[in-house]
This record gives C-alpha cells, sequence and structure tokens, in this order.
C-alpha cells in the first residue's frame, strides 16, 4: 500500500505546472496518506543550538535526512535553479496556494513571500528521507493540523540570559535582531515547555549530552517506524 501511494502521489507532484509541488495538485495529494517517514521538527528560540544539533545529526547520519524545498516569490539570483534552491514561483499563485491551505508556513520578508509547503515535505518523504523542519511555534501550530504527523521536538535553552550569550558569541546579530530574537524567546518557551505541545523536551545545556539525548530519541523514533514498515536509511 505505501508503495501504490509513494506511485501515484510521484505521479501528481511531476504533472504539476512549472514542476511546483503543492500549487497545482493540493487537491488531490493533500488528501493522501502521507508515504514515507514522519517528518522531524526541531523548534526552540533562535540561539538555543538546533542548527548545531542538526549539524551534527547529518554528519553522523549523511543520508537519512533532507530538507525541504522552500517556495519564494523573488526572482533568482545568478546560479540559483528552480527545484534546487527554491520553487520560484509567481506571486499570485502563491497567494492562491496559502488561500487553499497548502503550506505549512509563510513568511514575508523584503517585499517577497517564502514558505514550506505540504507537499514538498511529501516530497522528501517519497525519497524515503526523514523531513527536516526547523520551524517556529506558528508552523508547529500549523503543522499539527495537517495529516503530515510530525515528530515534535522542542530545543530548550537553559535561561534567556544563556541565549543571549551564545547569540552575542555567534556574532551573527545587530542589537536589534538580538533585541528581537530574546523578547520572543520566554512566548517560544512557554509553548515549547507546555505539556501536550511536544513528544520530546531536550534541556539544552551541554551540547554534546543535549546531542546523545536529541540523536538517541530520533533513532529510537525512527526504528518503530522501521518496524511498522516504514523504509528509512539509517545510515
Ligand atoms: N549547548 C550549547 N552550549 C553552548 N553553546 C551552544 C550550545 N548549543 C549551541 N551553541 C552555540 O550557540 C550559538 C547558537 O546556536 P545555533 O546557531 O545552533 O542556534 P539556533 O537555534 O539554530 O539559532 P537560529 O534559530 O537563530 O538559527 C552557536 O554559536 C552555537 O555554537
Amino acid at each position: 500500500m505505501i508503495s501504490f501511494l509513494y506511485i501515484v502521489n510521484r505521479a501528481l507532484s511531476s504533472t504539476s505546472i512549472g514542476s511546483s509541488p503543492g500549487i497545482t495538485q493540493s487537491v488531490l495529494t493533500s488528501k493522501m496518506t502521507a508515504p514515507g517517514p514522519r517528518p522531524l521538527v526541531l523548534c526552540g528560540p533562535s540561539g538555543s543550538g538546533k542548527s548545531t544539533l542538526l549539524k551534527r545529526l547529518f554528519a553522523e547520519y549523511p543520508n537519512t535526512f533532507g530538507f525541504s524545498i522552500s517556495h519564494t516569490t523573488r526572482k533568482p539570483r545568478e546560479g540559483e535553479e528552480h527545484g534546487v534552491h527554491y520553487y520560484f514561483v509567481e506571486r499570485p499563485d502563491m497567494e492562491a496556494a496559502i488561500a487553499g491551505d497548502e503550506f505549512i508556513e509563510t513568511a514575508e520578508f523584503t517585499g517577497n513571500l517564502y514558505g514550506t509547503s505540504k507537499a514538498a515535505v511529501r516530497e522528501i518523504q517519497a525519497k524515503g528521507r526523514v523531513c527536516i523542519l526547523d520551524i517556529e511555534q506558528k508552523g508547529v501550530e500549523q503543522i499539527r493540523r495537517t495529516d503530515l504527523n510530525p515528530i515534535l521536538i522542542f530545543n530548550n535553552p537553559p535561561t534567556i540570559k544563556e541565549l543571549e550569550r551564545r547569540l552575542r558569541l555567534r556574532g551573527s546579530e545587530t542589537e536589534e535582531s538580538l533585541n528581537k530574537r530574546l523578547n520572543a524567546a520566554q512566548v517560544e518557551i512557554d509553548y515549547g515547555l507546555t505539556p501536550g505541545n511536544f513528544h520530546k523536551i531536550i534541556n539544552n545545556v551541554d551540547i554534546d549530552v543535549a546531542y546523545q539525548e536529541f540523536r538517541d530519541f530520533v533513532v529510537q523514533e525512527l526504528k518503530k517506524q522501521e518496524s511498522a514498515g516504514v523504509t528509512i536509511a539509517l545510515d
């Protein structure tokens, strides 16, 4: 059954106009059971260490995971390819798809829309890979309402002070963007620690301990799915 749905889903995706999954075939694809491994959501305040955990996970399991390709209405930059770096789409098409509930999360930056579509996640699942989603609270709330059945993990920093220290050390922020991130952090933590919102909370104090807990939980979840008949490349 899984392989039948896989083939049908792939066939539908490949008929999408402009090879942009979800934009034209959403009504059909969104009603299907998602094939392949469950997506993995890692959520947590900026600076809590999500990218650090993911980088280690990819290094240890280079063939197991994948990132979905985002959609954007901005024009491609030199060297950027449609379907590789982004799905480059026209604004009216993307707005219609958003209205049609095809996106898990969207954001607008400097006059352009960006977003993660449900179909883009299914593309990764169809390859037998675990789709990683590094998304914010709004995206988590939205994905919970889909049939994508994600594994939800919250990366919890020890304190806001420690977040500030990590972000300052990273050196990536202006004073303004730093304050914005820190101001948002407490609400995100409250949401993350609310029982029932996540399957697993990683208390990210020491990075080595946190990574081990994260990796062990993920591997255990993937093995459960394998036992249930889902094919996952765990290497
Ligand atoms: N447990 C930890 N202890 C100390 N420093 C850490 C820890 N985890 C991550 N860091 C450092 O903190 C900084 C922020 O980590 P990282 O970039 O992984 O956070 P993030 O959650 O992905 O942030 P953003 O959402 O802004 O991308 C990095 O410089 C990283 O090396």
